[in-house]
């Protein structure tokens, strides 16, 4: 069963979070530093995810999002830290716990998927015996119902002959039916919460179709939270109630899938779904928009997108753009953000966009 939150909930009173739906996760204030500490590559980043809610994190290559997942699975690579803020679960804080305690939650309360499902699988074990020993060891299930609820998970994430499929090694298997694999297993404890780390990406469209409609199938049925990393906007628009839009290390924008898509209110947000044509679902990937992202942990006088952008004005250079929240509960980090109508045909968020 999923966990229940605790008589103490994150609330409706957190931007972002629906009125009816407690938070599931909760980020508040992060800021994770790379380079042993030296470079702070993501600030102040705060964002919830709703019971059940199914949030997309987007952004261009080293905007922070991979730092920002792993940070909550408690999985930031060597010379990474968590440098600030706090995330907690329903009921439970995060930040700071042990490797033990981490190992805890990691699997029981939260799950993860990523791009590469090969790298996180034992080459030499089955994998039915893989997801049997986190039954056995995560819920203390003998070494027989282990083994008949590994067949059973395998069929519910639509492996066809599971108890066959549960006997092969990974290399015997297709990239979907790894994916399957390590779905069967980030679900096998019921966490509340589902990490997708480009999860789909390297499947072909068919069985990434089949995946995502495997995990919104988890997420209706378990009441799962989801917080789905993808660089395809149309996978994203596709599953995602809420989008968070990330840049240079900053949450920029955070609404509702079809506000943030439709009317964006972030000039960077408005180039990103410019550039990967909004109305044509068949580009898979996101193209970049001119000009670069400043360096990781590069000090600026104000907003960080200010030299990408065709909007700028003096007001933007006058200190950190606070993410604030707008009349009708989105969030935008921009000075401007609500003065611009950047949904008026032929307005441009970024300068030298070719046409
Ligand atoms: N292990 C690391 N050591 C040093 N810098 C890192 C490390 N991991 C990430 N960074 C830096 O932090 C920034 C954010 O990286 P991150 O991987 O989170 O971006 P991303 O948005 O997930 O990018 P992508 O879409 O390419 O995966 C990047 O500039 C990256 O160079």
């Amino acid at each position: 069963m999923p966990h229940s939150p605790s008589s103490d909930p994150a609330t409706s009173a957190t931007p972002g979070v629906p009125a009816d739906r407690p938070a599931a996760l909760s980020v508040e204030g992060l800021g994770v530093t790379v380079s042993s500490g030296r470079l702070t590559a993501v600030r102040d980043v705060s964002f919830t995810v709703g019971r059940g809610e199914a949030v997309g994190l987007v952004g261009e290559s080293g905007s922070g999002k991979t730092l920002i997942c792993r940070s909550v699975l408690g999985l930031l690579p060597p010379g990474c830290a968590v440098s600030e803020g706090e995330i907690s679960l329903a009921d439970e804080a995060l930040t700071g716990l042990s490797r033990r305690e981490w190992d805890r939650v990691r699997g029981t309360r939260v799950g993860a998927v990523f791009q590469d499902p090969a790298s996180y699988l034992n080459p030499s074990l089955t994998v039915g015996r893989q997801l049997s020993e986190v039954l056995r060891v995560k819920l203390g299930l003998d070494r027989a119902r282990a083994a008949e609820r590994t067949v059973e998970l395998f069929a519910a994430v639509g492996l066809h002959d599971p108890a066959e499929v549960a006997r092969r090694h990974p290399h015997e298997l297709s990239g979907g039916m790894l994916q399957r694999v390590l779905i069967a297993v980030a679900v096998a404890c019921a966490p509340d919460l589902l990490v997708a780390d480009e999860a789909t990406t390297a499947l072909d469209v068919v069985v990434q179709a089949e995946v995502l409609e495997l995990l919104a199938r988890m997420r209706a049925e378990h009441d799962l939270a989801l917080l789905l990393v993808s660089h395809d906007l149309a996978v994203i628009a596709e599953v995602c109630d809420r989008i968070l839009v990330a840049y240079a290390g900053e949450l920029v924008e955070d609404g509702p899938a079809e506000r943030v898509l439709n009317d964006p209110l972030h000039p960077y947000t408005e180039a990103l779904l410019r550039v990967a044509t909004v109305d044509d679902w068949e580009r898979r990937e996101l193209e970049v928009i001119p000009g670069a992202p400043p360096e990781v942990g590069a000090r600026l006088p104000g907003c960080r997108f200010a030299d990408r952008c065709a909007f700028t004005a003096p007001e933007c250079l006058d200190g950190p753009v606070p993410l604030r929240e707008t009349a009708d509960g989105r969030r935008v980090r921009c000075v401007r953000g609500e003065e611009l109508d950047l949904s008026r045909a032929g307005a441009h968020g970024a300068r030298e966009v070719a046409v």
